[in-house]
């Protein structure tokens, strides 16, 4: 007989413990100890630590069992090795890779149990030897696939944080409307009825759920996030927070609550006092940001709470609670509507907010119906004003939030309802209808929104379909009661959420932009009266530019003047020291000839300066010169160049020429230059009218003109030189600025004259008046045409033969022309 190992195991181990009941046999107590498990001993209910030969595999252990076989003790024992067989047998049935095949031990008995036992530790061996390969290949994977799943896992959790920043871009840019849906609970009551849930949501796709109404239907539904009734207050509110902090940027903000009613649109806008819902926590964030950002911008924050009940406004704020008080939407100039008179109650942390909801909530219309037995019969809305000065820039906003519990959309029919509760229903399911065809305009881009068709949607118009940014929870009922609310009020949703109506945009305090407006008109005024300033500034400069260049060129001709005068002066001195010779020269000649009778009376010179030189002791009488100033002015020849001023009361030696006078120019016509030997005769004639007509509004001589410079032609009647010109140095000044000036005056200038042309400057090529003169006269000859440049014309020889002296006739009509145009 073989040794039974469980004996021997028993016999070395303390008393038997039970096992726990509900671990089966294999399970492995640790990991990392191959010997620990329960299934490698059969008689592990008995012996929690396995015999050290069965952990071998041996089958010395049978022998070992058969030296204790027969002590009385251990045949306790033996019966309960049967009962772990018995299991063994029993588990080996249940799969490909258990331990036992049952059928092999299903037919030991009591005597080749120790056999079984080798057999099973044996097969315990090759199990933990499979275990050991297979765990090291389980751990060498996990770690090569480790960093890739973590990898793989960090991309896909960056990708879904990505994807959403993009789709609230997105929305951001189309402005739509956000739509949350939030299924709440089902309540006990509809449990104890017996009712199903309609609606599946699948917690990884957060954004959408499968409406169920029976087996055979199924529809899906995408929001932007949709909270399953397991969703807290908190998890809703995470996803507004973002929305709500939009009001701090200045933005408009509007967040309501669509739905059947008792679905939860209070419980999630208001919630309870152990769990409050969006409003409570949308203030406490408003404070709590405000607190962040107080060293940039100064907020401050206003409550008003109303209701429309019946299509009416009610101010929840209003202390007096006068129920006939009426409040009226007025549009205010920027466009946005206003409740006027409207209760505006500063609130400075959030207990203030939460007295302020007390006492609006408190004043809310609620009724019972039915349907729920709080059910509010009124549309509640919240109002928060926050208004912002930025501490540096000064930059002011206002911007509202607007917080609304819509009244529950129901069923008249069902709720049973007559009498006022009815009244107040209709009035209900008209607003909300109003509300649903101001969505369907909007999300058909109608031309026409009617928001006026009722008082909420008038209230809300700016919220729904301006600048804003619009939250909507609709709220649903899972009971398989509500299936068709449920299904009408997703479908609503689904239709808001299309609604695009342009991205937000910031908003600023009325007052604010009001002087922005102001300021920018007055910036545009400024704006314009500086360009003007700036126009007359560059023509001053112009001017002043062309006056400097004048004052130059009047400069330099004084100077030349001044330097004329000079050497006049050197010549006249020249000439009466020659004239004093001569005169000496010819009184000694006489006194020579013709002896003296008499002694002749001799005068003594008075002046010290007596003539250096000469042979006559005759004296003469200086006669006095005046200068300018009528200051006698002595000529003092030992200093010819010195000024003739500082020589007074020095010289006494002055000049014997007369005085130079100047010589009168007779006033006389102005002659043309022209040499068109056919035309000549007209040209004079036409000249002569001319200069008659200008001569006659100017008294300044003007004939020295024409002939300054000029090589004029023989048959013209200023030919020459040597015409009425004034010889003296103020005549040749005279007659240098007359020249200019009557130029300029008399002539038009050709198109490229430059200032310098203009001041009677010579021109590179010629005499300067040559070509104004030229351009006179071709301007009046010469059709615009044909004047391709200045200078050329009838100066031009071949021109001239072509257009002029070969064609008379053609040059006398185009003369005639010319006249015509220049004396119109
Ligand atoms: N998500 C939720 N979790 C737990 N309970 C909820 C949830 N939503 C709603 N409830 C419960 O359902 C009941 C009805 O909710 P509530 O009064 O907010 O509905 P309602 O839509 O505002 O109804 P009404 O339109 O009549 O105002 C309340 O007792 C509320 O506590």
């Amino acid at each position: 007989m073989e040794p039974d190992p469980v004996a021997a195991g028993a016999s070395s181990s303390p008393p038997p413990s039970p096992a726990p009941a509900t671990s089966p046999p294999w399970q492995t107590r640790d990991d990392d100890e191959p010997g620990a498990v329960d299934c490698a001993d059969p008689g592990g209910d008995l012996n929690p630590a396995p015999p050290p030969s069965l952990q071998q595999g041996t089958v010395e252990n049978a022998a070992v069992g058969s030296e204790v076989e027969q002590e009385e003790p251990k045949k306790e024992a033996m019966a309960g090795v049967g009962e772990t067989l018995r299991s063994f047998m029993e588990f080996g049935d249940q799969g490909e890779d258990s331990i036992i095949l049952s059928p092999r031990l299903k037919d030991i008995s009591t005597p080749d149990r120790p056999a079984a036992l080798g057999f099973l530790g044996e097969k315990y061996n090759n199990l933990m030897e499979r275990y050991k390969k297979y765990k090291k290949q389980v751990v060498k994977c996990s770690e090569e696939c480790e960093p890739r799943y973590n990898g793989l896992k960090k991309k896909y959790t960056d990708e879904c944080a990505e994807r959403r920043r993009l789709y609230n871009e997105l929305i951001e840019l189309r402005g739509n409307i956000r739509v949350f849906c939030r299924c709440r609970p089902l309540s006990s009551d509809e449990v104890n009825r017996g009712c199903l849930s309609v609606v599946e949501i699948d917690p990884s796709q957060e954004s959408e759920l499968q409406f169920v109404p029976s087996e055979k239907e199924r529809k899906p539904f995408k929001f932007d996030h949709v909270f399953g009734p397991e969703d807290d207050q908190e998890a809703v509110f995470s996803e507004t927070v973002h929305v709500v902090r939009s009001v701090m940027d200045g933005f408009n903000v509007c967040i309501f609550a669509y739905g059947q009613t008792g679905t939860g649109k209070t419980f999630t806008m208001e919630g309870v006092p152990e769990n409050r819902g969006v409003n409570y926590r949308a203030l406490e964030e408003l404070f709590r940001t405000s607190e962040k950002r107080s060293a940039s911008v100064a907020y401050t924050f206003s409550v008003s709470i109303l209701e429309v009940y019946n299509e009416k406004i009610r101010d929840l704020l209003d202390e007096s609670n006068d129920q006939s008080k009426r409040l009226d939407i007025k549009q205010n100039a920027d466009g946005t509507q206003e409740v006027h008179g409207l209760v505006e109650a500063p609130v400075y942390n959030i207990d203030d907010v939460w007295e302020k909801l007390k006492f609006g909530a408190q004043n809310r219309s609620v009724g019972s119906t039915n349907s729920n037995e709080l059910s509010s019969r009124s549309h509640s809305l919240v109002r928060v004003t926050v208004r912002s000065e930025h501490l540096v820039t000064y930059q002011r906003s206002r911007s509202h939030m607007w917080l609304v519990d819509l009244a529950g959309s129901e069923r008249i029919a069902k709720t049973g309802v007559e009498g006022d509760r009815l009244k107040e229903s209709q009035f209900i399911n008209k607003s909300l209808s109003a509300l649903g065809d101001v969505i369907s305009a909007l999300a058909s881009k109608n031309s026409h929104i009617p928001y006026r068709n009722s008082k909420l949607t008038h209230l809300l118009q700016s919220s729904l379909g301006g600048d804003c940014k619009t939250l909507m929870f609709v709220q649903i009922s899972p009971s398989s009661m509500d299936s068709g609310e449920t299904l009408s009020s997703l479908n609503f949703a689904s239709r808001v959420r299309t609604v695009e109506h342009g991205p937000a945009r910031k908003q600023v305090d009325p007052a604010e932009s009001l002087k922005f407006k102001q300021m920018t008109e007055k910036l545009r005024h400024e704006e314009k009266e500086n360009a003007q300033l700036n126009q007359s500034l560059q023509l001053m400069q112009l001017k002043y530019a062309s006056r400097e260049n004048v004052f130059r060129t009047l400069n330099e001709k004084v100077k030349d003047a001044e330097q004329a005068c000079r050497n006049y002066q050197q010549r006249i001195r020249e000439l009466e020291s020659e004239l004093g010779n001569e005169k000496r020269v010819s009184r000694d000649s006489a006194r020579s000839s013709r002896p003296p009778l008499v002694p002749t009376r001799q005068k003594q010179p008075h002046g010290r300066n007596a003539p250096p030189s000469g042979p006559s002791r005759w004296r003469l009488k200086a006669p006095t010169i005046h200068n300018k100033e009528n200051i006698p002015v002595m000529m003092n020849k030992s200093n010819p160049g010195d000024d003739p001023n500082k020589a007074v009361g020095r010289a006494r030696r002055v000049s014997l020429t007369p005085v130079i006078r100047q010589i009168p120019i007779q006033p006389k016509r102005r002659s043309s230059i022209a040499i068109l030997p056919s035309v000549r005769e007209h040209l004079s004639v036409l000249n002569e009218k001319r200069a008659a007509s200008r001569l006659s509004q100017v008294n300044m001589p003007r004939r020295s003109v024409a002939t300054f410079g000029l090589n004029l032609g023989p048959g013209t009647p200023l030919a020459g030189h040597g015409g009425p010109v004034d010889a003296t140095p103020d005549g040749a000044k005279f007659r240098r600025f007359d020249l200019g000036s009557s130029s300029s005056k008399f002539t038009s200038p050709p198109p490229n004259v430059t200032p310098q042309r203009k001041m009677g400057m010579a021109p590179a090529g010629g005499p300067p008046n040559a070509a104004k003169l030229c351009f006179s006269i071709q301007k009046r000859v010469t059709p615009a045409h044909v004047r391709a440049k200045p200078g050329m014309g009838i100066f031009d020889p071949a021109l001239r033969e072509n257009m002029v002296v070969g064609r008379t006739g053609n040059a006398l009509r185009v003369l005639n022309g010319k006249r015509r145009q220049s004396v119109v």
